[in-house]
């Protein structure tokens, strides 16, 4: 029988302060206001001979980087069908309804999600995981889930099982 584990990495370090509105209709958002995002991480992996799946440290760097790379910015739904985003020299233009705001490129990062929900960070911070081969393509990796919270005991998660496996 296969000897299993699950590596499950929450750490207080890891996390992201990012501004964001959700949107919840055509006509209904919240206020722009921000978050200390939180980023977890669950992966099951085959046990080796020497006792170890994989060194954890690597997740813990990889989830790090991940939160760096969200850390300080305002957040907007490249793929919301409620916004609409233009480059307007050092800004972008973004209107909404009948508003119109407009944020410096320098302080914004576009995702390519359809809100700024923890459901669609975890989704699009799962995608970026997996984009490291040592996850993606490790067939004694079988399953990743990758969450994210919006503030204490609300979590969204993501889920990929390895096809590999
Ligand atoms: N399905 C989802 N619903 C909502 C999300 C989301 O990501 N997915 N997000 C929000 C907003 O981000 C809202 O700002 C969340 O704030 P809130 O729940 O108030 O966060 P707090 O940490 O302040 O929670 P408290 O319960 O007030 O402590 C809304 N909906």
């Amino acid at each position: 029988m296969e000897k299993l584990t699950t590596i499950d990495i929450t750490k207080e370090y890891l996390h992201f302060s990012a501004a964001h509105f959700t949107i919840f209709s055509a006509s209904e958002r919240e206020r722009l206001h921000g978050h200390n995002f939180f980023v977890s991480a669950a992966v099951t992996a085959l046990v080796q001979a020497d006792g170890m799946c994989f060194n954890y440290c690597q997740l813990k760097d990889s989830l790090r980087e991940l939160c760096v790379g969200l850390d300080e910015y305002l957040l907007l739904a490249e793929n919301s069908p409620y916004l609409q985003i233009h480059e307007l020299g050092k800004n972008y233009r973004v209107t909404f309804a009948d508003e119109e705001m407009f944020f410096l490129k320098q302080d914004t990062l576009l995702l390519p999600v359809a809100n700024i929900t923890i459901e669609e960070l975890s989704y699009y911070l799962l995608q970026r995981l997996l984009e490291d081969s040592r996850y993606s393509s490790n067939p004694d990796i079988r399953e990743i889930t990758l969450r994210v919270a919006s503030g204490p005991g609300q979590w969204g998660s993501s889920q990929w099982q390895n096809p590999q496996a």
